[in-house]
């Protein structure tokens, strides 16, 4: 297993003062930026595009930006946000026509590829893909909406894909987005997830170091 990443979702942030908002959730101890594209056409609401992955590098921020795409058609994009600074780009494969085609698109990009599943997609879409994949990130939600519940199914799902990655020998990274909160990350982390979305359970926390903390100490509680 690979150290565990805590990556707030930039859904639930200020966006009036973003680049500060961003600047201090990693001041208190985040380690990457999750940046949830959402086109109202694959889900149901509408969020940001390149433009604002560029602006924040270009306000500074150094951090990895980890880029979740859930809009179809993928490809388009894909340069875009490589462009745009993007460090990692993951999408849905059901809204990909050539799921291989767009893994390669990103590496060719610079970037590191991942692939989403959705509560109720089947882990039969990883069967071709273990070799390719740097991520495999499990919504724990249906995608669209920030501040669900966390789907408890999931720590199942969770479980089969560890073994999966361990099997393949390759460092891949299980990332999982939706409802994880301090109460919860330590079941998540034991599951076999290395790698946590939170979104409102930051950035609507009173203190994002105490709340980033807080998770670092249930998450040392897992072996
Ligand atoms: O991608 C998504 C939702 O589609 C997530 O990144 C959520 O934004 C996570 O939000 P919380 O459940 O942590 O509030």
């Amino acid at each position: 297993m690979q150290p565990f990443l805590i990556a707030p979702s930039i859904l639930s942030a200020d966006f009036a003062r973003l680049g500060d908002d961003v600047d201090q959730v990693l001041a208190a101890g985040a380690d990457v930026v999750h940046f949830d594209v959402m086109d109202n056409h694959y889900v149901p609401n509408l969020t940001f595009g390149p433009m604002l992955c560029q602006a924040l590098r270009d306000y500074g921020i150094q951090a990895p930006i980890d880029v979740h795409l859930m809009v179809e058609p993928v490809d388009a994009l894909v340069p875009q946000f490589a462009e745009a600074g993007a460090s990692i780009i993951s999408f849905h494969p059901e809204a990909s026509r050539h799921v291989d085609r767009t893994l390669q698109l990103i590496k060719q990009h610079g970037c590191e590829a991942g692939v989403v599943l959705n509560p109720a997609t089947p882990l039969s879409v990883l069967d071709y893909l273990m070799d390719k994949v740097d991520l495999i990130l499990l919504m724990s939600v249906n995608p669209g909406f920030g501040g669900q519940s966390f789907i408890p199914a999931t720590l199942q799902k969770l479980k089969q894909v560890r073994q999966l990655i361990d099997q393949s020998g390759r460092p891949i990274r299980l990332e999982v987005d939706g409802g994880v909160k301090t109460d919860n990350i330590a079941e998540i982390a034991a599951a076999g997830a290395d790698m946590f979305v939170a979104g409102s359970a930051i950035f609507n926390s009173p203190s994002y170091r105490d709340t980033i903390d807080a998770m670092r100490a249930e998450l040392a509680k897992v072996s």
